[in-house]
C-alpha cells in the first residue's frame, strides 16, 4: 500500500522508477541504486547499508522521502534482510532535516503531500520490523535527528563539529508532537523540555551523556561499529524482538496514526502563515549569507 502510494508520489514528482539500476559490487553483492538513496548488501549476512545521497546536505525532499520509504519497504519484503544500517554518503552531514524549500512558497496541496510523506517516512522507520542502526557520520539537525532517534541504536562519529538535536524553535517552528514523543522516549521528559524549547544541538559528548546516542566512536569506525552492534541485535530471534519492539513503540505510533489527517491540516495552517513563511525565508537567506 505505502509502496503503491510512494510510486504514485514519485510519478507525480517526475521521478522515473525505471532509472533504478542494479549492479554488482566488488564482492559480487547486488547493489541497488536510486538517485538519492543507495542500498548496499554488506559483508554481514542479512544486513544492508542504506546510504543517503541527496547532496549537498541530504535534506529530506519529497523525492528523497519517497525513495527512502520504497527502499525500506523492499528490504522488509526481502526475507534475506534482517537489519539495515542507515548512514550518509555526504561528507560531514548525516541529514540537514526537512527540506526548507518544500515548506516555503508552495501551495496547501503541496504542503499536504509533503507532510504526509514525512509522516509515512517516520512511521516506516519507527515501526520497521528490521533492526535499524544509525551510523551517524555527520551533523544531524531536526528531521535528520528524528530519523536517527527512530532507529533501534545510534552510533555517532566523535567529531566536535557534528551536532545533533531538534532545533525547530531556532527556525521559528513548533516541533510536531510525534517528533517530541520520539525524543521524550529516548532521553526522557525533563531533558526534552530543555532541549526542545531551546532548540539545542548537541556535540557528540553531550549527545552521549543525554542518551541521545548509544555510542560515540572515532569517525572511521562508525560503520564498522554499527555492523558489529547489528550482529549482537541479530542474535535475538526476529519474532520475539519484533513483538517486543512493537509493544514498546505502538502507542507512540498510534498517536500519530489516529490524528494523521488533523496533523496534516495543522501543518498546512501553521506553515502557510505569513510570519512562518517569513521566518523560513530569513533562515534560508542566513544559510546563504554565512558563505560570504
Ligand atoms: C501548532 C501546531 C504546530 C504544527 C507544526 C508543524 C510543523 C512545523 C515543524 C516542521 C519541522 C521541521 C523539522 C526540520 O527538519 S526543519 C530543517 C532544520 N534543518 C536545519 O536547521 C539545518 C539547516 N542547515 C544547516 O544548518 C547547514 O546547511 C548544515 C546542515 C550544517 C550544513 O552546513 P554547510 O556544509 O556549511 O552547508 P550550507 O549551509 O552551505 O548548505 C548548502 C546548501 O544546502 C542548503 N540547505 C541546507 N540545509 C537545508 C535544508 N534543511 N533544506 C533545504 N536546503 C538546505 C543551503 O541553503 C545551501 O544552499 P545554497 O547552496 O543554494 O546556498
Amino acid at each position: 500500500m505505502a509502496l503503491a502510494a510512494g510510486r504514485a508520489m514519485l510519478m507525480r514528482s517526475g521521478v522515473r522508477l525505471g532509472t533504478q539500476a542494479a549492479a554488482r559490487g566488488g564482492n559480487g553483492a547486488r547493489r541497488f541504486m536510486n538517485h538519492r538513496v543507495v542500498v548496499e548488501p554488506n559483508t554481514v549476512p542479512g544486513v544492508a547499508v542504506i546510504k543517503f545521497k541527496n547532496p549537498p546536505v541530504n535534506s529530506l525532499t519529497l523525492e528523497f522521502l519517497t525513495e527512502f520509504v520504497i527502499c525500506l519497504e523492499k528490504l522488509e519484503n526481502d526475507k534475506t534482510f534482517r537489519g539495515v544500517v542507515l548512514t550518509s554518503d555526504c561528507p560531514g552531514i548525516f541529514s540537514a532535516g526537512l527540506d526548507l524549500r518544500e515548506m516555503c512558497g508552495k501551495n496547501p496541496a503541496h504542503y499536504a503531500e509533503y507532510w504526509r510523506a514525512v509522516q509515512e517516512m517516520w512511521l516506516k522507520v519507527y515501526l520497521s520490523n528490521l533492526v535499524l542502526v544509525a551510523a551517524i557520520n555527520g551533523t544531524s539537525p531536526a528531521g535528520g535527528c528524528l530519523i536517527a532517534l527512530s532507529c533501534d541504536y545510534r552510533v555517532l562519529a566523535d567529531n566536535p563539529r557534528y551536532r545533533m538535536g531538534l532545533n525547530e524553535t531556532l527556525l521559528g517552528l513548533v516541533v510536531p508532537f510525534w517528533f517530541k514523543d520520539t525524543l521524550v522516549n529516548t532521553i526522557g521528559h525533563r531533558a526534552s523540555e530543555r532541549a526542545l524549547q531551546l532548540g539545542l544541538l548537541f556535540p557528540p559528548a553531550e549527545a552521549l551523556q543525554l542518551g541521545m546516542v548509544d555510542q560515540v566512536v572515532p569517525e572511521d569506525q562508525v560503520q564498522s561499529t554499527a555492523l558489529s552492534v547489528m550482529t549482537q541485535w541479530l542474535a535475538i530471534p526476529d519474532h520475539v524482538r519484533q513483538l517486543t519492539k512493537n509493544m514498546i513503540r505502538k502507542a507512540t505510533a498510534d498517536h500519530l496514526i489516529k490524528h494523521q489527517e488533523a496533523d496534516i491540516q495543522n501543518f498546512i495552517n501553521f506553515i502557510s502563515r505569513d510570519s512562518i513563511q517569513k521566518s523560513l525565508q530569513v533562515y534560508l537567506e542566513n544559510l546563504k549569507q554565512k558563505k560570504h
